[in-house]
This record gives structure tokens, C-alpha cells and sequence, in this order.
């Protein structure tokens, strides 16, 4: 299966300039990549685009062809850097669990998720508590491609190991194609096949 994004520019409505332009990309689930830059310099806007969570650019994102759906499920799930700020606050986290699939015990238990946490809603939760929701919530049976966007940076050393193996083991389970952003190089080396500057494809 193929991401490919073709000649993405991107501006935020308030911004003056153009915060991507004419990024050309192809990804697939052969590697394990990995996308560096700056902080601010547009990672998880580029990843909003690419799991079709941003819907206004110029350019194509194609996945196996096809433009990503506007509505519904999409085959390419973004882990988001902040989960609180796309879960509904008045939703209970197995109402949020279930919006996406039909979570088994088996894998709560393989992300360490407490049976007890399903029925607080996201405020009571701690910020990594909550990632592992994130996590979870994207591994969607019919997902093929995952975008983990900064996915452990809310989590503790040893946590995020944990973590990142059970996704890691998932993905190869179902080859599904994986893009990990990260500031940390030495994970970024560890975990990926190959990396990609943003600054080398960004044509601001
Ligand atoms: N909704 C928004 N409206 C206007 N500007 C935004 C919005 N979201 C992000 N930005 C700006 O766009 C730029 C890129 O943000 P983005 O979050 O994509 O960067 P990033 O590379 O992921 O950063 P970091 O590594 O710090 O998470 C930043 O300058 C940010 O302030």
C-alpha cells in the first residue's frame, strides 16, 4: 500500500505565509519511516493533511490511489501529539474507544489500559493515560497506515518502550505502513528503516 502526497502546500488562514509548499511524498508499509524537523516548522500540520484530518490544501494526498474519504473511517490514522484536544470532554472513554472500534481486552491490557479508567471521561485522566487511548483508538481493525505524531511524549522512559513495541509488533502482525514523528534522533534511528527531513522536502 502506498501514501503519496503530491505537491502539498499548505497555509493556515490566519498566517501570512505559506507554512508547506509543493511537498512531494511516498510512503509505504516495505519501511519504517520517520519525519524530523524543527519544532513548529509544520510535522503534525504535514501529518494532519496526510491522515486526512486537514481537508483544505492545495495538492493530492492518494492512498492506494484514491483520495482519502471525506467522512467516516479513514485507512490512515493519526496518533495526535495532544489527545486531549480531539476527545470529546463530555464522552466517557469507552463511549471514545468504541467510536472507532470494538476494543478487546486483550489489547487494553497489552497498552496497560485499566478497566476502571474506561468509565472517567478524558479530564480524569493523566496526559499518558490518555495517550494509550490515543494509541488504541487508532489501531482500528481496517486501519492500514498509522501517522504516530510525538506519541510518547507524554509517557515515561520505560513506557515509551513498552509502548512503541506493542504498536511496533502490531504493525508488522498487520503489515500496516507506519511514518513515526519524533524530535528524538536516537529513537527515530532505532525504530525507523529511514527518516525524512521536513526541511528537505518543504519548498518554502
Ligand atoms: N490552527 C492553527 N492556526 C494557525 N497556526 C497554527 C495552527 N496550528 C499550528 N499553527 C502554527 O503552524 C506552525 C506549525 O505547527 P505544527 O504543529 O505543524 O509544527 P510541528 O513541527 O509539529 O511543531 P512541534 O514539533 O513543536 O510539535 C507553528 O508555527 C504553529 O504555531
Amino acid at each position: 500500500m502506498k501514501l503519496k502526497a503530491e505537491n502539498i502546500s499548505f497555509k493556515y488562514p490566519s498566517a501570512k505565509e505559506y507554512l508547506l509548499k509543493d511537498i512531494n511524498l511516498e510512503l509505504d508499509n516495505t519501511k519504517i519511516m520517520g519525519l524530523i524537523g524543527d519544532s513548529g516548522s509544520g510535522k503534525s500540520t504535514l501529518c494532519k493533511i496526510l491522515s486526512g484530518y486537514v481537508q483544505k490544501y492545495e495538492g493530492n494526498v492518494l492512498f492506494d490511489g484514491k483520495e482519502l474519504p471525506k467522512k467516516g473511517f479513514k485507512p490512515v490514522q493519526l496518533i495526535y501529539q495532544h489527545p486531549e484536544k480531539v476527545m470529546n470532554p463530555k464522552w466517557k472513554m469507552d463511549k471514545v474507544l468504541s467510536e472507532s472500534w470494538d476494543v478487546d481486552d486483550e489489547t487494553l491490557s497489552e497498552f496497560g489500559i485499566q478497566k476502571t479508567w474506561l468509565t472517567r471521561f478524558p479530564q480524569e485522566l493523566s496526559g499518558g493515560e490518555l495517550q494509550r487511548f490515543s494509541v488504541v483508538r487508532s489501531l482500528n481493525p481496517e486501519t492500514k497506515f498509522l501517522i504516530a505524531d510525538e506519541m510518547t511524549t507524554m509517557l515515561d522512559a520505560i513506557t515509551q518502550v513498552q509502548i512503541l513495541d506493542s504498536v511496533l509488533k502490531i504493525v508488522k502482525k498487520r503489515q500496516m505502513g507506519f511514518l513515526l514523528v519524533s524530535h528524538d534522533m536516537d529513537l527515530v534511528d532505532t525504530i525507523c528503516d529511514d527518516k525524512i527531513y521536513l526541511k528537505d522536502i518543504n519548498g518554502i
